[in-house]
């Protein structure tokens, strides 16, 4: 177990227990203070072409993201790409833009705020804050907050339940990046993927059974995935194998036969190949062949975000309905939910495991209760069946 920090008392001999220094008054901040950065990939500011300009030169002079040369890239990105797309991206995102700003950020912070108040309830002295890779929020300039406010132990959670070295190596690159501009770091915890984890898939299958429940069953469920480069793959990037597992675990929670559900990826940008098959023509495949209503879901994204409302949600039902599909629905990504929120708190209580996070008003825990004891500098005496130590 780590001991806590002396805060400078440590030179006053401390009588009842010699060797251990004397620890600070009990009103003062005397243990570590936890946080847990819940990270996303991002949205521009506002449905410009501006703003999406800027969000779009950031995202993409990410070497994570794109693996070409740079000088080749730069000629590329800053003679075509960021003149053409701003304006045509800055149209999609208005399509779907909320009061409160882009759906992507606004789920993502109120998912903060669910888990932050459902760690409280559970008894844990934790902070949740959401944060961007790229624009804003950013996850520098959280830190830094985080930092001011006295929190020295970060876990990182990205909502991305896949490992990509696109986007979760890249959220460790901006918060190793920012761990290289300051002197005094705190503890920081990584979690690279969950794409297994048993209430995440139950969470997405209690969304697709809630949505079965009230609009009935498709003749076909389309699991949809944001694609990556091909060679990503090849490369040793583990996220299509996660992808499939994550389908045919849930595939197998839903109890689908194989000719009931499909596994797809989206979002293609560029010439290059990508995972593959491809959302969009699946679905216009589907729709021409005489499927008569599929029902698409993005089991990878945790929040509704422009790849979901706007590429599935109208772009894949238009080219399914224009195919001669009957009937398309969008199954919600799973936001809010309950059992979500309840899925993303089993996973931060697994990875704080040995912090004490518990909040002195809240009943301790073993680990906990040893804790406060050490910093008293009394030993334990005895610890009940029920885990409370005297
Ligand atoms: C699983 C999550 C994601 C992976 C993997 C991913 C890889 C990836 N993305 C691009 C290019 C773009 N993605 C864009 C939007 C976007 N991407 C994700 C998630 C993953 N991307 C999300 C959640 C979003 C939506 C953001 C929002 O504001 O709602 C965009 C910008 C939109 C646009 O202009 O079309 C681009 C560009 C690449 C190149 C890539 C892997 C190499
Ligand atoms: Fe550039
Ligand atoms: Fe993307």
């Amino acid at each position: 177990m780590p001991l806590p920090a002396t805060h400078g008392a440590g030179s006053i001999p401390n009588p009842a227990h010699p060797t251990m220094p004397t620890p600070p008054p009990s009103s003062a901040p005397s243990s570590p203070r936890t946080a847990v950065l819940w990270c996303n990939l991002g949205s521009p500011d506002a449905p410009t072409a501006p703003a999406v300009r800027r969000y779009l030169s950031q995202f993409l002079h990410d070497h994570r993201v794109v693996e070409i040369p740079r000088a080749i890239w730069c000629l590329i990105l800053h003679g075509i790409i960021l003149r053409v797309r701003p304006a045509k991206s800055a149209a999609k995102y208005a399509s779907i833009w909320l009061a409160e700003g882009s759906p992507l950020k606004v789920w993502t912070a109120r998912q903060a705020a669910l888990l932050d108040a459902r760690l409280a309830a559970r008894g844990h002295r934790v902070t949740v804050r959401d944060a961007m890779r790229y624009a804003n929020p950013a996850i520098g300039d959280r830190l830094d907050t985080l930092q001011a406010e006295g929190v020295d132990r970060v876990l990182v959670l990205q909502a991305y339940p896949q490992y990509s070295a696109t986007t979760t190596a890249s959220v460790i690159d901006a918060v190793t990046a920012w761990t290289q501009r300051r002197r005094r770091l705190p503890e920081i915890r990584f979690v690279n993927d969950y794409h297994d984890d048993p209430a995440y898939i139950e969470a997405l299958a209690q969304g697709v059974e809630a949505w079965w429940a009230v609009h009935g069953r498709p003749d076909q469920l389309v699991m949809s995935f944001h694609g990556i480069p091909a060679r990503n793959i090849a490369l040793g990037d583990p996220y299509q194998s996660q992808c499939l597992r994550t389908a045919q675990l849930l595939a197998d929670r839903l109890q689908l036969s194989a000719d009931q559900h499909r596994v797809t990826f989206q979002s293609r940008f560029g010439r290059a190949k990508w995972l593959e098959p491809y959302t969009e023509p699946t679905l216009r495949a589907l729709g021409a062949a005489g499927v008569g209503r599929v029902d698409v879901m993005c089991p990878g994204f945790p929040s509704d975000c422009l790849e979901t409302l706007e590429e599935i949600a109208m772009e894949g039902r238009e080219a399914f309905l224009h195919a001669g599909g009957k009937t398309f629905h969008f199954i919600p990504c799973m936001n809010d939910s309950a059992v979500w929120i309840d899925a993303m708190t089993g996973l931060a209580e697994r990875h704080l495991a040995g912090w004490d996070t518990q909040a002195s008003n809240a009943p301790p825990t073993v680990d906990g209760a040893l804790a406060q004891r050490l910093r008293d500098g009394t030993p334990p005496l005895s610890i009940e069946s029920d885990g409370t130590v005297f």
